[in-house]
């Protein structure tokens, strides 16, 4: 069952996804939030002031989790109905930035949920990975600034649909090998790498992780340069490729040193049978 951050985040989640899609989907409502002075930021901030209210009196019990992660959810539920409204309504120059969004918001909002899931009692506001690092902030704002650049001065660029399809169809099967992943690994998986065995960590090398011996780290790896090529945006697709290759072959290279001594010859003998699941890259070799 699911646990009780589990259930206020998917009820955050949803119940604005879907409040918000049939405000933005419904001609009439969405006239009147246009025409009341600044409605379409008025009316989602409104929104968030009543449900911090609400959480605030109705889920007492641990009220600080619960309420950060629920505005949290709330937040990547409206970016979803935002990208669905962005894809609809917006000049066929923006629409695929609504693909973006709604890609970002599924992949922040289910890391949570995944976790929820098979790690409750590890489950955190840092579980959405949403802030996790310097670097993936300043990567995500160089995207959106080359994409507005772009879309000024290259509007054509921008509607080249079957190249962003391509992306989404990247976004969507990374983004779903990496929950496959972290519902395989269950209790073993962990969003950092830990340098001291718990007693009931085991090897798992089962399911996806027969595939390749990093199934998360290949789904969040195409999944990223996938969300690039979604925005058509030739400079980041590169970057992000580049920076996504050196960061992983630099953690699993790190991970690998913990697994070897976590598992020894049993790590050694499964590294000898299954491949990292990244282009060009070995991970650490074992020399037992
Ligand atoms: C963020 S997870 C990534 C797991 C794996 N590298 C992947 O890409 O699916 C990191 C944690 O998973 C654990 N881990 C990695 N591979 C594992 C395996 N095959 N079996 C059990 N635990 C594993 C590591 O000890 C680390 O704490």
């Amino acid at each position: 069952m699911l646990c009780y951050v589990g259930k206020v985040s998917l009820c955050c989640y949803l119940v604005t996804a879907v409040i918000f899609s049939v405000l933005f989907l419904n001609g009439v409502t969405l006239q009147f939030l246009r025409n009341i002075w600044g409605g379409l930021i008025i009316g989602p901030a409104l929104y968030f002031v009543v449900v911090n209210l609400l959480i605030k009196n109705i889920y007492r019990k641990n009220f600080q989790d619960s309420y950060q992660v629920a505005v949290r959810a709330c937040f990547l539920g409206f970016a979803f109905a935002l990208g669905i409204y962005v894809h609809l309504l917006a000049p066929c120059n923006i629409k695929v930035f609504g693909w973006y969004m709604g890609v970002m918001a599924t992949f922040h909002y289910s890391e949570f949920l995944v976790m929820a899931i098979i790690q409750p009692k590890l489950v955190t506001v840092n579980s959405f990975v949403i802030n996790h690092s310097m670097q993936y902030t300043i990567a995500a704002v160089s995207s959106w600034i080359e994409f507005a650049i772009e879309t000024y001065f290259f509007p054509d660029l921008k509607t080249m649909y079957w190249f962003s399809l391509l992306g989404l169809t990247m976004c969507i099967l990374g983004d779903l090998f990496r929950k496959a992943a972290m519902l395989t690994a269950k209790s073993n998986f962990n969003h950092l790498v830990v340098c001291e065995k718990s007693e009931d960590h085991v090897l798992v090398t089962h399911g996806v992780y027969a595939l390749c011996r990093h199934p998360s780290y290949v789904g969040w790896f195409y999944w990223s340069i996938g969300t690039q090529i979604i925005l058509v945006n030739p400079f980041c697709i590169a970057a992000y490729t580049i920076v996504s290759w050196l960061f992983f072959k630099e953690r699993i290279l790190i991970e690998e040193i913990t697994l070897l001594n976590f598992f020894g010859v049993q790590y050694c003998e499964y590294q000898e049978r299954v491949g990292t699941g990244i282009p060009f890259v070995q991970g650490y070799l074992c020399d037992l």
